[in-house]
């Protein structure tokens, strides 16, 4: 009796899967480092599917950068301003919030600290926004910030 050949095992990780998804970073902007009163939220022009949709500013982390420089970036080319970052707001996750697209968002709390924003790009609205379940559940946020939100709440809320 000829023993079966063992089934061969890949040796590579097909191209979909061993494609790490690119982290995402978001900024929520607090009014002040002291206060924390008052968040601004951004509201999304494009993609089609997300436009119209309010979100913390922020994107894709490249190549060679991390999550902090990756934020300030973004931020700058975004909204026009300089900011400095504080402490993470952590989901259980080390890489961050869970997004429909299955990648993740780390979200840092910041402050402007140079400048005056302007929707300059992948936004067509700005609004400083009350840290209260009342204003922040007004804007029609992307789904998957909600549980951020909360925990912003949470942390800064009445
Ligand atoms: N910036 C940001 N993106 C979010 C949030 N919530 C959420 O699901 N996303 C999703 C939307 C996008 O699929 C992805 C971030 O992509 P992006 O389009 O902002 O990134 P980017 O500026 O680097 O753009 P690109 O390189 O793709 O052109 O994360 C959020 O609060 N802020």
């Amino acid at each position: 009796m000829s023993r079966a050949s063992s089934s061969a095992v890949p040796t590579s990780t097909p191209p979909s899967q061993s494609k790490k998804k690119r982290g995402v970073v978001g900024a929520a902007i607090l009014d002040t480092r002291e206060s924390r009163k008052q968040l601004l939220a951004a509201r999304r022009s494009a993609p089609e599917a997300l436009a119209g949709l309010w979100e913390f500013p922020g994107g894709k982390v490249e190549p060679g950068e991390n999550a902090e420089s990756a934020l300030i970036r973004e931020v700058k080319e975004e909204l026009g301003v300089e900011i400095e970052l504080g402490d993470e707001i952590r989901s259980d996750h080390p890489d961050g919030w869970l997004l429909a697209n299955g990648a993740r968002m780390r979200v840092f709390e910041a402050w402007i600290v140079a400048g005056e924003t302007a929707p300059l790009e992948d936004h067509d609205l700005l609004e400083w926004t009350d840290v209260t379940t009342e204003a922040l559940y007004r804007l029609e946020w992307i789904p998957a910030d909600f549980p951020i939100v909360d925990a912003l709440l949470a942390r800064f809320g009445e």
